[in-house]
């Protein structure tokens, strides 16, 4: 049995926003070849015969798991979406994995007199030239606009006109929606009126002078199976979900270990399950004068636990990084 993955070039391997390989190895697996920016076409997973893996760019990874070319693969939800848009069904979500979280969004100049993207088709629905909106999801955005209320009111039915490279499809050319392959926010200053988008720190969109009508869809990461990923592929993907999951999850906490006095350690581990700053609950290992106390806790209650415990005269606080969390 060989499962073939697809793995993600671009922002989900980009080590300040998705770095898909650094959750490999957290996951305990031997990456080679997939080092951020350093990325062959072949990856190799030294530690695991049954996986085969190639570099997918997340714009095609749908259509190589539609026609069977990888069996599963780490995508963002936009792109599956995107891809079935007009057919549904062949790609099916193993997991979302909490990670490469953006938003698909409708954006237009700051100084725009629109607050929303209806009260921007009634306000040009005297227009003489072509409304012209540039998107990398040109499927998602015809999608959203057929069903916005403006859209309906000023043009009814009428499918908005998209073209991909030489590809023209629909039949109002007054609503044009034209494919980008990238740096999307930079036609609205060559006279785009529209672009849809996604953003995730919103800095493109500011540098680009550019303010958000509304939101078509929140994204992450996910693992996705295709049309060839059946029985024990489909096992063997399960458990490739449940490796990376648990990396992921372990992302979000800390382990902690402190020592107390035996006379109040139990005192203490009330305080930890009141206060939800552990797991199930803390473990506790008793020595002649001292109880070392071991917790598993959410990172944002770091700071707030390591106060409450200093009043217990906690010493020998001890914090690590956790590599695998299965809950
Ligand atoms: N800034 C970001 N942070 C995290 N994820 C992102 C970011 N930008 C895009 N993504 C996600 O990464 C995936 C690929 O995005 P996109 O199509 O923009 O390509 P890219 O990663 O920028 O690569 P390329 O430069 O080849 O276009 C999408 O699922 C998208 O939601
Ligand atoms: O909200 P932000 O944090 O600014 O991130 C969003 C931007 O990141 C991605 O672009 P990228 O920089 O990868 O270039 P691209 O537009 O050419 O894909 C995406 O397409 C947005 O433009």
């Amino acid at each position: 049995m060989e499962i073939v993955i697809g793995l993600p070039k671009g922002s989900l391997n980009n080590v300040n926003r998705g770095n898909t390989y650094q959750l490999f190895k957290d996951a305990g697996y031997e990456v080679r070849g997939y080092e951020p920016g350093n990325e062959s076409y072949e990856i190799n997973i030294a530690n695991d015969e049954e996986i085969k893996a190639f570099l997918t760019r997340p714009q095609s990874t749908p259509v190589e798991l539609n026609r069977g070319m990888v069996d599963i693969a780490i995508v963002g939800e936009d792109w599956v979406k995107e891809e079935s848009v007009s057919h549904e069904g062949g790609i099916t979500k193993i997991g979302d994995l909490d990670y490469g979280q953006t938003r698909l969004i409708v954006a237009v100049p700051v100084d725009s007199p629109y607050f929303s993207l209806s009260e921007f088709f009634r306000l040009n629905k005297d227009r003489k030239t072509p409304i012209l909106c540039f998107t990398e999801y040109p499927n998602l955005t015809r999608k959203h606009i057929m069903e916005n209320d403006g859209y309906k009111e000023v043009f009814g039915d009428s499918i908005p006109l998209v073209q991909v490279r030489g590809l023209v499809d629909g039949e109002n050319d007054m609503v044009q929606i034209i494919n980008s392959d990238g740096a999307t926010e930079v036609y609205i200053a060559k006279g785009a009126d529209l672009i849809v988008d996604n953003t995730q720190t919103g800095s493109s969109l500011k540098k680009a002078g550019l303010v958000e009508l509304e939101t078509i869809m929140h994204s992450s990461a996910g693992l996705y199976a295709g049309v060839s990923c059946v029985d024990e592929k489909m096992e063997k993907a399960k458990m490739i979900f449940e490796q990376l999951y648990g990396a992921t999850t372990a992302r979000k906490y800390f382990d902690v270990k402190f020592n107390v006095n035996n006379d109040i350690a139990l005192v203490v581990s009330d305080f930890l399950v009141d206060n939800g700053y552990c797991s199930d609950e803390p473990t506790i290992n008793s020595g002649s004068k001292f109880s070392q106390i071991n917790v598993l806790i959410e990172k944002n209650k770091f700071p707030e636990m390591l106060n409450g415990i200093k009043k217990y005269n906690a010493s020998s606080v001890v914090r690590n990084d956790v590599k695998q969390y299965v809950k």
